[in-house]
């Protein structure tokens, strides 16, 4: 194929981008004045619908402007398709756009027109006859990569090229993920367009595509159903801050900002853990069995508050003792969440005194009276208050480090060791990730403190003072008075139970999720649309079952569509079948896609000797070799260790390319980090150019699941992997 043959191909391609992102200014333009025209007026008039459709490309114009798009061009695809059905070309884009004449420019790549793109083969080129991916640097196009589908078709057409998604997977690897809008392959396609109906459920093994695939369906619901997705939300959850980190560029690259990306430590409003607890303390916190714990524990009285209180009214003594109060709080519960009785709670215990009340000049006043008089009994507000007060999750989790109330609660639940376990970990301040949803269950045990409401403000102030509700106007202010139990990164419950859910959940790398995690995100996706996405194989939970009957329980018998990948697009042939030898000679009964892309090196096996001089010649090796990302992975007892040793090797901080060590892996590397030090389990979802596992054995031998681990971590390189033992 000649130099010039590709030249006048990209110069033809280059006209018609050029004129669209001419369209793109003259639509960006022409809807910041009709929206202003539109305000002005006071209205959109019939001319809303115009409005609104060219407020959207302007959004999506301003998004694609603020990218550094070096590989991410608007306008990707083109579609020559048989004469019969088009004479014209089609071309694909990350947004639609018309033009003047409001004739087709741009296909938005999630349209239905945009299907055949993704979905013709050669077998079934469905009227295409040649696909062609272009490749842009921002506004200019720099290459093209061809495929003709129907080779019987009558056509001039040159083809180009060796295919585009070989060059893309070639690619070298940076600190973030890329969308693949360009090479979604076919079977991909199909789960991405799957109906936002029930549940849709991508399985596949390490490398096929799952998370990219997923946030590709993001985008895709999005533009389906903009009005129920927008408005009720839609919720990426996945493993931890570094993965967030590392997908967070591809909604944006799809033109979607209106997602809300969280890692399982953020889910909650309001709270924000990065810290792990220790394998064995958080594989208490995650069981199912905590739930009843917790919910035993939001029933109990609140330690430290008045057991009795009495007081003598005309002719009788009255009295609170522990068997009335314990009637009286059992009754309240019986009726909802315990926040929720609040405004209840005087009137029960008015209820309870009044009935004592034998004496004649008593019973004459009356109720109501009564009522009036105990309630200005400053003892009487103070012992409500404190028997009732307004609780919040984090209060109630902090009587639990008392050991005896613990047991109290966990008795018959918990083994007194695990009982140990919780408590001792409980004794820092900071809350871990598997603190969270022990919070989120008790929020809801609890229930929220109802707000106070303009009527109530002109009640009776004591009243109010008792039923303890938030202020509706001042909420931060009333919020940060009654709840901020000291040293807790808590912030005021600005946001509500009822506020929690989404019209789609999306979980990522869902095979790591604990019965309580799951729970946790059950509760935000009540009445919404799911898609889920892992592989069994690399699970860290280490009781299956528990968490499968978690997850049905969390989606509560919606309807299930399997979808599977099957082609590893991340590893190289030869760093996938030796990771996939891995799995099968220690047991894991793992899911094996097939790696199409062949690189000619093996992984390498090197044992040590000396391991800081080993490790220090491995990593030199293959950042010498490759132009992205290397990862370190290192057993969790030697991070700080090599992470020392990598900030003193001064090969690397000078190092041309811009290597240079991370600090630590549990702070995000900076963007600018091309080598980075990482435990096992925090590579779960990343990739990298090249890996460096120092001591596999001490990885595998770290927890109960460290063979999964293991085999995550042998499937994250794209180029390299060499492995010391
Ligand atoms: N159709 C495609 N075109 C180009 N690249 C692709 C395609 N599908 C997947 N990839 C690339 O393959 C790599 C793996 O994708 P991804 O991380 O989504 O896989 P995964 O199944 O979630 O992996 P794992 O379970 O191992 O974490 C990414 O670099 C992604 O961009």
């Amino acid at each position: 194929m000649s130099d010039q043959l590709v030249e006048r191909e990209i110069a033809v391609e280059q006209e018609y981008v050029d004129k669209v992102y001419l369209q793109l200014e003259a639509s960006a333009l022409n809807a910041a004045q009709l929206s202003k025209e539109g305000h002005e007026r006071g209205k959109l008039g019939h001319e809303g619908g115009l409005v609104e459709r060219d407020a959207m490309v302007f959004q999506a114009a301003k998004r694609i402007a603020q990218l550094d798009a070096a590989h991410e061009g608007l306008v990707f695809g083109r579609l020559d398709l048989t004469h019969d059905i088009d004479t014209e070309p089609r071309y694909i884009g990350r947004i639609g756009l018309r033009d003047a004449n409001r004739d087709t420019l741009l296909i938005d790549w999630r349209a239905p027109a945009a299907s055949v793109f993704y979905q013709a083969t050669a077998a079934e080129p469905q009227g295409v006859i040649r696909r062609r991916v272009l490749s842009a640097d921002r506004r200019r196009v720099v290459g093209v990569e061809d495929e003709l589908l129907d080779p019987e078709a009558e056509t001039d057409l040159p083809i180009i090229g060796e295919g585009a998604l070989m060059a893309q997977l070639s690619r070298a690897r940076d600190r973030s993920m890329h969308s693949i809008v360009a090479t979604i392959q076919a079977e991909q396609d199909k789960a991405i367009r799957a109906p936002g109906k029930g549940v849709v459920s991508i399985s596949g093994g390490p490398g096929t595509g799952k998370t990219v695939v997923a946030l590709h369906r993001a985008a895709y619901l999005l533009y389906s159903d903009r009005r129920r997705y927008e408005s009720g939300g839609v919720l990426v959850v996945g493993p931890s801050g570094v993965f967030m980190r590392y997908i967070e560029r591809v909604l944006p690259s799809l033109g979607e900002t209106a997602v809300a990306l969280r890692s399982l430590g953020e889910v909650v409003d309001g709270l924000r853990a990065t810290r792990h607890d220790e394998p064995s303390v958080a594989d208490v916190k995650g069981s199912g069995r905590m739930a009843e714990v917790l919910r035993r524990a939001a029933r109990q009285q609140a330690p430290g508050s008045d057991a009795e209180f009495d007081l003598f009214w005309r002719d009788d003594r009255l009295k609170l003792d522990r068997g009335t109060l314990g009637r009286v709080r059992r009754q309240l519960m019986s009726q909802g969440r315990r926040n929720r009785q609040l405004p209840r709670v005087a009137n029960a215990l008015l209820d309870a005194l009044w009935r004592q009340v034998r004496g004649e000049r008593g019973r004459e006043q009356g109720r109501e009276y009564f009522n009036s008089e105990v309630l200005s009994d400053q003892r009487f507000v103070e012992f409500a208050t404190s028997w009732w007060p307004p609780l919040d999750a984090p209060t109630v989790l902090s009587w639990l480090q008392d050991a005896e109330f613990l047991r109290r609660v966990a008795d018959g639940i918990l083994t007194p060791e695990e009982q140990r376990l919780l408590t001792k970990s409980w004794s820092g301040a900071d809350i871990s990730v598997e603190d969270v949803p022990l919070i989120d269950e008790l929020r809801y045990a609890l229930g929220d403190v109802p707000l106070r409401t303009d009527a109530d403000h002109d009640r009776d102030d004591t009243l109010t003072a008792i039923e303890g509700g938030i202020d509706l106007q001042e909420l931060t202010t009333a919020a940060d008075r009654e709840y901020a139990p000291a040293g807790r990164s808590w912030a005021p419950p600005t946001h509500r139970i009822e506020d929690d859910g989404f019209a789609h959940v999306l979980i990522d790398e869902a095979q790591d999720l604990t019965p309580m995690q799951w729970r946790m995100v059950g509760r935000r996706g009540r009445t919404a649309s799911w898609t889920i996405v892992g592989d069994l194989a690399q699970s860290s939970w280490p009781i299956p079952e528990e968490s499968a009957a978690a997850r049905a329980e969390a989606l509560e018998g919606k309807q299930t569509h399997e979808f599977h990948l099957s082609t590893n697009y991340r590893n190289s042939a030869e760093i996938y079948e030796f990771a996939a030898a891995y799995a099968q000679r220690v047991g894991l009964d793992a899911d094996l896609p097939d790696a199409v892309r062949r690189t000619g090196t093996p992984p390498k096996e090197v044992s040590a000797a000396d391991l800081e001089t080993t490790v220090r010649e491995e990593v030199l090796a293959i950042a010498g070799q490759v132009s992205g990302t290397v990862g370190v992975v290192v057993p969790v007892a030697r991070r700080s260790e090599v992470n020392g040793w990598l900030a003193s090797w001064s090969e690397l901080a000078e190092d041309a390319r811009g290597a240079r060590a991370a600090v630590d892996s549990s702070v995000t590397p900076s963007g600018e980090d091309r080598v980075v030090v990482l435990t096992g389990v925090d590579t779960k979802g990343l990739e990298f150019d090249g890996i460096v596992v120092v001591r596999p054995q001490e990885i595998e031998d770290e927890s109960a699941t460290g063979r999964a681990t293991l085999y995550v971590v042998l499937t994250r390189a794209t180029q390299l992997l060499t492995a010391i033992s």
